[in-house]
């Protein structure tokens, strides 16, 4: 959570607004497949590709979901040498995965790229769509729909919660 204090703007998205965007995401991808255009199958990227994901997969009419599990951490000594990494903790199944052909690997949002850079070395000829894109991760997305700055942090619904504000006049 530290990660989006140095951020400069706040984007937030509502869970309407979310849907909307995931929803564009899938009419984008719609027939866009290898060969006859259809998809073998998604694959969310947890936890925050799960959502869209699965909107994805009823709007595109997709039955085989699978996901992949990625945890990325800090690693190195100080701050000069610090990196983050990123990890598969959880597979996905590998007859349905192939090399990745057909798949759709589906995320919330790519931002230094580093979780999908990963998860291509491993199906390199699978489609990765996010549904929110910072430029860092752009080269590794083959669609988005909604670009932000570098230096933006996006708020997402699962992270927010609905709370009381002071009026404008009775703010001392
Ligand atoms: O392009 P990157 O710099 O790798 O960052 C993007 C990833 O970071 C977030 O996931 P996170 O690892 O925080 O886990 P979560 O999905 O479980 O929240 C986000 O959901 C992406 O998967
Ligand atoms: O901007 C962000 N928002 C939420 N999670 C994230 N993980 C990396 N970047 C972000
Ligand atoms: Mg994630």
């Amino acid at each position: 959570m530290t990660d989006r204090l140095p951020h400069e703007k706040g984007f937030h998205v509502s869970w309407d607004q979310l849907h909307r965007d995931a929803r564009a995401l899938a009419w984008r991808l719609d027939g866009k497949g290898p060969d006859d255009g259809a998809w073998k199958a998604v694959v969310a990227i947890t936890r925050g590709g799960m959502a869209p994901a699965m909107i994805v997969a009823r709007e595109l009419d997709i039955r085989a979901v699978d996901t992949i599990a990625v945890v990325s951490y800090h690693s190195g000594g100080g701050a000069a040498t610090e990196r983050r990494e990123a990890k598969v903790l959880k597979a996905p199944d590998a007859e349905l995965m192939g090399d990745g052909t057909g798949i759709l690997i589906v995320d919330d949002l790519v931002d230094s790229g580093k979780t999908l850079e990963l998860v291509r070395s491993l199906y390199p000829n699978a489609h990765y769509a996010c549904v929110y894109a910072k430029p860092s991760g752009e080269p590794q997305t083959d669609t988005f729909i909604t670009g932000v700055s570098q230096d933006t942090w996006i708020f997402f619904p699962w992270d927010m919660a609905l709370q009381y504000v002071q009026p404008y006049r009775g703010q001392d």
